[in-house]
């Protein structure tokens, strides 16, 4: 048996598998994101720990760990959490979907060209290492006091084995790694005022890391067994749907929502915005795009609309009228990455009329998250990479009237799978199993997931959308010089 636990935005998620890969326990202990400033995005890198202390515990209570033979890990990407030479926490961690640093991005790019070589990503406010340069700038009495830098999960792994490690694809995301040779940028970190012995060091996402503290062990009824290096989220989700080879695709409707393809080697296309990543398996690449509230759009207007959870948002979208005016709704609640790249993008609901009640406004969020998505599939397509399949995973892929929708809009067939909506905690546990087996081939040990249903594209509903999608961007177009109103 493995355990993989995934550090979400939303949530913890841990898993249990057997050793025919079947989830036998589960259990999610909820995370909140604190937004004390406008741009701003922060989680307390501590409550992480305790909703994951929390969660084992649970799972424990559902089914013994006393055979649980390894840890994998995966976990929201890019966040910089900083730690002092006492390992204390220096200030909250400053999370993915944070749009602070701009002007450091702007700053780095400057002083350094040769960045987008290295990387092969765009500098973005999300990324690690404008982050870096916004504290040595504007708090430089924590800056100077930063002993370790690491991302979340491996703060986690951090406090499961007291060992400072990172994978390389999650190491990809802070834009201090060389991603095609896949290892530390001496160059990139000294551009931030940083050395390498404040960061962790780099395993392949199939190694093991460390062991977990005997103290933890025993309060959770298992023994001190190997933490292995595990993934990003994103990378994690792919290993947990089976998607390592070039040419396989996979969309993830997390709080973020991620187009991911597994490329032929190391494949760049900075100036697009599309992320170009080291998979969590030696010698893999992939590209991704990525919008920064997807599901999380669905959350804030259940909220907003007096809807008691999404579940009842989706069934007001469902009894939404056809014969109005369309409402758009642009999703940058938190701005945009790809393709726009503009920590100022705004939320905009768009076209409102007597006619439009909650329902309306419930459809229109779950298609404007839609067209953001089909734009971001664009941008990875114009690389040059079109996948053969793609596959659903997140928590918003619980819903099938989404689902068809999505698969509507893109004009793609899109599948989703049996244990999807926990892909990324899957997938912790599958690397956790592959560094179990080293002598196995990856692909014996990551079958698809079983499909649970094939969404077909309706070429009448995707023509539909395909002109009010061309309207969506117009309004992007014509607003975007509107939504810097810092100065206002
Ligand atoms: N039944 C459902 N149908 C559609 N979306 C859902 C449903 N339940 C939860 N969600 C969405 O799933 C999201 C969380 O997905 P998850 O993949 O766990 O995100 P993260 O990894 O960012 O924590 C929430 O933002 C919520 O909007
Ligand atoms: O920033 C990115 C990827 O570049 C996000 O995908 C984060 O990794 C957060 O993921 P979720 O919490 O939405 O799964």
């Amino acid at each position: 048996m493995v355990i993989g636990i995934d550090l979400g935005t939303s949530g913890v998620k841990v898993v249990l598998l057997n050793d025919e890969g079947e989830v036998v326990a589960s259990q999610t202990e909820k995370l909140t994101v604190s937004r004390p400033q406008p741009l701003w995005s922060e989680q307390d890198a501590d409550s992480w720990w305790q909703a994951t202390d929390k969660a084992m515990r649970a799972l424990a209570q559902q089914h013994p760990l006393s055979q649980a033979q390894a840890i994998g890990l995966s976990g929201q990407m890019h966040g910089a959490t900083l730690l002092d030479a006492q390992h204390q926490l220096l200030r909250p961690a400053i999370l993915w979907n944070d749009g602070r640093s701009l002007a450091q991005c702007q700053q780095l790019e400057e002083a350094l060209p040769e960045a987008r070589r290295i990387t092969g990503n765009l500098m973005m406010p999300g990324f690690t290492a404008p982050k870096l340069l916004w504290v040595k700038q504007h708090e430089p009495e924590i800056f100077t006091r930063i002993a370790k830098v690491l991302l979340p999960k491996d703060y986690l792994r951090w406090r499961l084995t007291g060992v400072f490690a990172s994978d390389m694809s999650d190491a990809a995301g802070t834009m201090w790694l060389d991603v095609a040779q896949r290892c530390w940028s001496e160059t990139l970190l000294n551009a931030c005022g940083l050395t390498l012995t404040q960061m962790p060091t780099l395993f392949e996402g199939n190694q093991i890391t460390g062991y977990l503290h005997s103290q933890l062990a025993q309060q959770w009824g298992m023994e001190s067994v190997p933490v292995v290096a595990g993934g990003g989220d994103n990378a994690a989700g792919a290993i947990g749907s089976g998607m390592i080879n070039a040419g396989q695709g996979m969309l993830s409707l997390g709080t973020s929502g991620v187009y991911f393809v597994v490329s032929e080697g190391f494949l760049a296309n900075p100036e697009s915005a599309v992320h170009s990543f080291c998979h969590a398996l030696p010698d893999r690449w992939h590209l991704m795009s990525v919008m920064l509230s997807a599901a999380a759009c669905l959350d804030w207007a259940a909220a907003l609309t007096g809807c008691a959870d999404v579940p009842a948002l989706l069934a007001e979208a469902e009894r939404a009228r056809s014969d109005v005016p369309p409402l758009f709704f642009l999703p940058y609640l938190s701005g945009e990455r790809t393709p726009h790249n503009n920590p100022q993008a705004k939320g905009v609901f768009f076209g409102m009329t007597h006619q439009h009640g909650r329902p309306e406004l419930a459809q229109a969020v779950l298609e404007g998250v839609g067209y953001a998505l089909a734009e971001g599939m664009d941008a990875v397509h114009a690389c040059g990479i079109r996948p053969s399949s793609i596959m659903l995973i997140g928590g918003g892929a619980r819903s099938a009237y989404w689902r068809q929708m999505l698969a509507d809009i893109c004009g793609q067939t899109l599948d989703y799978c049996q244990g999807g909506d926990v892909g990324p905690a899957l997938g912790a546990a599958r690397l956790a199993q592959l560094a179990l087996r080293p002598e196995q081939p990856p692909e014996a040990l990551l079958p698809a997931l079983p499909l649970a249903q094939r969404h077909q594209p309706d070429a009448q509903r995707h023509q539909r959308y395909q002109a009010r999608r061309a309207h969506f961007a117009r309004i992007y177009q014509q607003l975007a010089p509107l939504m810097d109103t810092e100065s206002l």
